[in-house]
Formats: structure tokens, sequence, C-alpha cells
């Protein structure tokens, strides 16, 4: 336990009274101390609503639970569901219509389309990868992943294999043809390119010129000693530049030499504070805020040995170009950044209020987030992120109307302690939770002056729905729940709702993650439903994907799709309440020893590297050697849903141990060549093997099904054991 220091009341953990003292506030025309001072007041009227909120979450699951076991064999009466929701306070009365007011929101949210990637922020590496991600080379991203396939001599072999390099080119010019074709030929026939006129004119093998057929999509372009080395074109609100060069074989393959495509790829990033996240002490609070202050402020840089040389990262500038007019301008060279903080359960021994008791964690991530991003709002650095004077907070897990309220008065205190002017922080609600899924509309309303996202967080939003109805019955298996009535209708519902607030062109309708992030060719076939649904962004688990996903955008015109959507039908809210309970279970064994291993396997593969290594998201490679995205939320999902089984006795603690022993020397084999991991097998016996039974053995009790009280302890417990304690 680090040392203290008293302000205003507060006991604060040193290295973090430090970094706030030394390195958040100078510069930024507000003391320490009166952030401090600032934030105890705070606390003592948001300390209380706050707990009571947690109570009321807990006081209606109570209620939800009793109205099951009350009607355990018999058949489910929706109506009579409906009303008790009602009854309760859980579903809420909508009221009037009205849109969204939401003022000085930067384009990459409200007139952008796109991904959005979402980063783990306490890695400096990948969050600096993530804020320059919002260029990406297709070329790279094609030649790099299974887009392309490897066969037929297209392998990935050697420095560079022509066959897989003429597959690119191939489709990199699909994409041209598709994105800015020309009034006459293909891009595959072009053999050169120059400005004539402020027109970009386009020769082709057969000797014919021509041009762009609309000529409003070249923007600008580069040269380099006398010749033009990029152009830069723009479709769908996004821009794509060309790139010229001869530095590398994969030009001879083309006789223009076009080196590369750079796409504007990741238009926005959330720097993420929670589910990516293991930040359990005021060290790792620490390490998480100063890495967000590096980026409001433009100076974080990170060194690391790749392939054996050093390198140094730190953030790109703009790119300056040339427009057909002559005039040099800039555009954005870094992605519009978005900090997500934790939501209303946690708290934080960083900070200890006047009672010595733990801080709430997002009250305190709200202040200091904001704290980091004065640097940015005062424009000291080049690198500006908010060019509207925002700071964009996305809280996740929030419960109802009441909770996003809560955070509205949250900001507006932050804003009169800083200084700010009324609505400079802004609010991305994450629609995961379902209490905020069947008030949506209420919970915009309460936010109606910030609001700047709203997303479906559908793997939260499962975990919720497991949870919610644990009394309900024995749920579907996990992959069934993709297709359930209820997930179809809340992910319509969501852009219903979004856009009958008008969040069209004014903030942004979010749809979630991609969570296979080897499986590029599979997430090209699929997550283009994303932009026809109506989403202006979807999320993305890393740069490569963020390249390939924005082609997507460039096929579906999102704003187009939002008008057509807004005639249908609203989402009905009986879909919406459809649980996805199974009355007659007909699973085999078989497929039920499948469900647990996958689950089971998928759980331990992340929670060994959470308590062990405090790695908060993990590439796991599920029964099938696939590679998955972990983080919190698959995590709830997976505790959850072994934990209702268990529940209803579609399978026994004694399969659950066995399963749980079987998988754990999996994992360890997974993990052979790592040589900071520490075995589970064969005794069982360490922290991280005991968090997984805690969360399946009481996951039942644990709060709306959340691992990270059990997550938290573990590591703390694990840390002290490292430490001696
Ligand atoms: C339900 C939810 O809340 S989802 C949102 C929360 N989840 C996330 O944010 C997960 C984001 N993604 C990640 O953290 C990672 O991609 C993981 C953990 C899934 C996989 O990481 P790894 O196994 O290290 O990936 P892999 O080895 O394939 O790639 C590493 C390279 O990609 C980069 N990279 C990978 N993911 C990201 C990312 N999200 N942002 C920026 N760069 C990234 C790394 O910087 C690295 O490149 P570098 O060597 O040039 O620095
Ligand atoms: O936060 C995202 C989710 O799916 O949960
Ligand atoms: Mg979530």
């Amino acid at each position: 336990m680090s040392a203290r220091i008293t302000v205003a009341g507060l006991q604060i953990a040193k290295p973090l009274f430090d970094l706030v003292r030394d390195e958040i506030a100078p510069g930024t025309g507000i003391s320490s101390d009166h952030v401090w001072q600032g934030f105890a007041d705070m606390l003592r009227e948001l300390t209380p609503r706050n707990r009571a909120l947690l109570t009321r979450r807990d006081e209606l699951q109570a209620r939800i639970d009793a109205w099951h076991l009350e009607r355990r064999g018999q058949p489910h009466d929706a109506a009579a569901y409906k009303q008790h929701l009602v009854d309760i306070g859980y579903l809420l009365p909508e009221g009037e219509d009205f849109v969204i007011g939401t003022e000085n929101v930067d384009a990459e949210i409200a007139r952008i389309a796109g991904p959005q990637l979402v980063v783990p922020v306490n890695n400096a590496r990948y969050a600096l990868n993530a804020a320059n991600a919002r260029w990406g080379s297709l070329f790279d991203a094609l030649y790099g992943t299974d887009v392309i396939p490897y066969d037929g001599g297209a392998e990935q072999k050697g420095a560079f294999n022509p066959v897989r390099g003429s597959k690119v080119i191939t489709y990199a010019k699909a994409f041209l043809d598709e994105a800015t074709p020309l009034r006459e030929g293909s891009y595959i026939d072009a053999i050169a390119y120059t400005v004539k006129a402020g027109q970009l004119a386009v020769t082709l093998s057969s000797g014919a010129h021509t041009g762009l057929r609309d000529p409003g999509q070249f923007k600008g372009y580069q040269e380099k000693s006398g010749a033009i080395s990029s152009l830069l074109l723009a479709h769908h609100g996004l821009y794509f530049e060309i790139h010229f060069n001869t530095d590398h074989p994969i030009h001879e393959l083309h006789p223009t030499g076009i080196r590369d495509i750079f796409l504007e790829a990741a238009i926005t990033t959330i720097m993420d504070c929670e589910d990516s996240v293991a930040a359990v002490d005021a060290g790792d609070k620490v390490n998480v805020y100063r890495n967000w202050l590096g980026l409001m402020k433009g100076e974080l840089a990170s060194s690391f040995d790749k392939g054996g040389k050093t390198l140094t990262r730190s953030l790109n500038p703009d790119r300056r170009y040339r427009s057909p007019e002559g005039r040099d301008f800039e555009i954005p060279g870094r992605s519009l950044m978005l900090v997500r903080t934790v939501g209303h359960l946690m708290t934080t021994d960083a900070v200890l209020d006047e009672a010595g008791n733990e801080v709430f964690e997002g009250l305190l991530d709200g202040l200091i987030v904001s704290t980091c991003a004065l640097h940015d709002l005062k424009g000291t650095s080049p690198l500006r992120n908010s060019r509207a004077g925002s700071v964009y907070i996305v809280k996740p897990k929030q419960h109802g109307p009441d909770e996003v309220a809560f955070t509205v008065d949250l900001f507006a205190r932050i804003e009169d302690v800083l200084n700010l002017p009324k609505n400079t922080l802004k609010l991305g609600v994450m629609d995961e939770e379902r209490r905020t899924t069947l008030n949506l509309k209420e919970c915009i309303r309460a936010a109606r002056e910030r609001l700047i996202f709203i997303n479906t967080g559908f793997l939260d939003r499962t975990g919720d729905e497991i949870h919610t109805s644990m009394e309900a019955g024995p749920v579907l298996r996990k992959g069934e729940m993709k297709s359930a009535a209820w997930l179809r209708a809340y992910e319509n519902w969501n852009v219903d709702i979004g856009l009958t607030c008008g969040l069209a062109g004014r903030a942004q309708i979010g749809k979630g993650m991609w969570t296979m992030p080897d499986r590029m060719a599979a997430m090209m076939a699929s997550k283009q439903t994303h932009p026809e649904a109506g989403a202006s962004c979807a999320w993305v688990p890393s740069p490569t994907a963020a390249t390939l996903h924005a082609i997507h955008y460039h096929r579906v015109d999102v704003f187009a799709r939002q008008q057509a959507l807004r005639e249908r039908p609203q989402a009905a809210l009986d879909d919406l309440l459809a649980i996805p309970v199974v009355t007659k279970p007909a699973w085999s064994a078989e497929d039920i020893q499948q469900e647990l291993d996958n689950n089971i396997q998928g759980l331990l593969g992340y929670v060994v590297r959470w308590i062990d290594q405090g790695m908060g998201a993990s590439k796991v490679p599920d029964l099938d050697n696939v590679g998955l995205m972990e983080d919190r939320a698959t995590l709830r999902i997976a505790s959850q849903h072994i934990a209702n089984w268990l529940h209803h006795g579609v399978i026994s603690e004694t399969q659950v141990m066995g399963a749980l022993r079987r998988m754990a020397r999996l994992v360890d084999q997974q993990n052979a060549g790592d040589p900071q991991y520490v075995n589970m097998a064969p005794h069982y016996i360490s922290l991280a093997f005991q968090a997984a039974q805690d969360m399946i053995f009481h996951g039942r009790r644990a709060p709306n099904g959340y691992t990270e009280p059990t997550l938290h302890r573990r590591r703390r417990q694990f840390k002290a054991a490292l430490r001696g304690d």
C-alpha cells in the first residue's frame, strides 16, 4: 500500500497525488489542490447517490428473480411479465418525442461514418498505434491477412511474394473502381496519373485519356521532386490516398508505380480505461491516466523492441496536401479520441474519502480524464484532438435513465470544478444493459445536451440478458444467442430510437465489436451489415481491422441508409422482452459438454492473464484454435452462462470442476511459449484458477453478473503475494 497525502479531507495515494500535481495540473491554470477540493465537495453529494443507484439495481434484480421463482414450472406469461416490469419501475413510461441538442461536436462524430477502434489505454504502444490508425495501409491490410486467401501460390512466404502482391493490387484497384470510378475504363488499365487544370487526368494503356466520373472526388495531391507522390480522393466523407513510390518491389507490379493506398480508417478511437484494462489499484490507475494525459498533451511516446530493432512511436502529425486549385491545406492525421471511463459499480483505493472509504472509481475517472483533457481544450499542442472544443467520455454499464442523469450531473460538477463551459463534457452511452435498452429514449433524454453516441455493446448486453433472467430457466447456447429474437430487436431498436431522437448527423449510432482479430475475410463478409443497419460507426479490435472495415463505409452510404430506415416501423418491445431460455432443453450430452468446455476454455484463457499478468484484453485461441478477443464483457457472458446452466441442472458441479481442470491443462499448453506464464495444472490452486471458480460458482450472486469484483480482489491478492505482503 503506497503512502497517502491528505488534501481536503481526502487521502490520496501518493503516486496519484504526484501525477496530478506534477504532470496533469501544470499548464491548465487549475491547481492540484483545487482539483482535490472540488473532488471532496462533489463526493459528498454524489457518493450517496451512487450507492443508492446500486442498491436500486439489486432491488430490481431481486424482484425479477422473485417473479420467475414464484412461477417456476408454469408457462411464461409475457403480458404479466411486462406488467411486472412496469410495476416495479424497471420498464418506464416513454415521454414526448424530442431531438438531442448536442453542440460543438467534431465532424468525426457527427458527420463522418467509419470504423471505431477500441484500445486498452494503459498500453502506450497500442494506444499510439490506435490514435495513428486514422490512416491505414490497404496493401498491408490485404497482404497480411486472410482477405487474400493463402493458397494458389499466394502464400505469405519470403520477404515478398509477387503472386500475393498482384492479388493485393487487383483487390485494391477494384476498390478504386468502386469508390472513385473513372469516366471510362478501369484503374487496372491506368498507366499514368497527372493533374491538369485542377483535374485528375488518367491515361489508360489503350492511350485514351480519362478522368474521374465525379471530378469533385479529387481533393488534393502531394509532390516530391516535381513529380506527384500522392493523390487525395474522397468518397462518402472518407478520404483515401493513392501513394506513388518506387522503393518497394510491389511498385513493379503496376506501371504507374502505385506503392500503396492509404485509407482513412479509424475515424474515432475509444481509449479504454474499462473492460480491456486491468487496473486494480492506485499504481495501475496512474498508468492509465498518464497515457491519456500524454495523448491529450500530444506528447505520449513509446519505445519498444520489434524484430530486433528499437522503435519509438509517437503521435502522427496532420497530413498536408495541395488542393486542385493550388491551395495548401491539412486534414487530420490522427483518430478523434474518446475515452471510456469505468461504470458506476466499482470503488478504488486510489483515493479514500473523508470517511476513509474507497471512492467510486467512475467519479474519480470522470474528474481525472477531464482534467487531463484541459490540455487539449487549451490547444497548447499542435496535435489537437477535438477541434470543436469538446471532451468525449464514454460511460459503460449504466442501468436506465436515472444512472445516465447521474453521469450528467457528475459532468456538470466536473465542469464547475474545471471552469469549463457547460456541456463541454460529452457523453457516449453504451447501450449494453437491459434496463438501458428498454428505456433508451429516456436515457437519451437524460443526456440530450451532451449525447454523442449510443452504442450496442452486445457483449455486456448478452451478459446482462443472461443474468437478469437467471431464474427464468436455462439459457440458449452462446452461438444461438446471436440469432435470438431479443438480440435482433435490440440492434434495430437502438438504431430506431437513435434516429427518432435526432442522432443522424449529430451523434454516432454505433455497433459492436468484431471479436475475431485474425479472421479478416470473415469480417469483410459480414461486418458490412453494421453500416447497412444504419450504424455510423462499429467497433474493430485492431488498426488492420479498421482499415478493412473502412471499405464497408465506402460501399454503404450510411446517412442515406439512416434516412431510409426512418420509414420502417420501430422494433417491437415484446421481441426485446423475449427471454432467451429453453423450456424443454433437448441438447445432447455432447452439445452440453462442448458448450461448457468452450466457455470454460475462453474464461480460463482470459482470467489467467488478467490475474497473473494484469492483461485486460487478450487474444485467446478457442477450441478450434481461432484467436478470440476476450475482455471483461466476454468473460461476463461465459461465467454467467455456466452459472445459469449449473443453476438449472443442465450441468453439475463435478462436471464443471472436471472441465475446469481439463481446460486449465489446455490453456497451459496454449501458453507454453510465454516465459512469464505460470501453469494452473497440476495443482489447480492458483489465484487465477480460484478466480475462475468464484465467477462460476458465485456468478449467480455477482452484482448484475459483473466479473470485476472477483477479478480485482484476486489480482490485488496476486500483487500482494508478489510483494511478499
Ligand atoms: C466488449 C468490449 O468492450 S470490446 C472493447 C474492448 N476490447 C478491446 O479494446 C480490445 C482491443 N484489441 C486488443 O487489445 C488487441 O487487439 C488484442 C488483445 C485482442 C490482441 O492483441 P495482440 O495479440 O497483441 O495482437 P496481434 O499480435 O495480432 O497484433 C499486435 C499489433 O497490433 C497492434 N494492435 C492490436 N490491437 C490494437 C488496438 N486495439 N489498437 C492499436 N493497435 C493494436 C499492436 O500495436 C501491435 O502492433 P505493433 O507491434 O506495431 O505495436
Ligand atoms: O462494450 C462493449 C460490449 O459489447 O460490451
Ligand atoms: Mg461493454
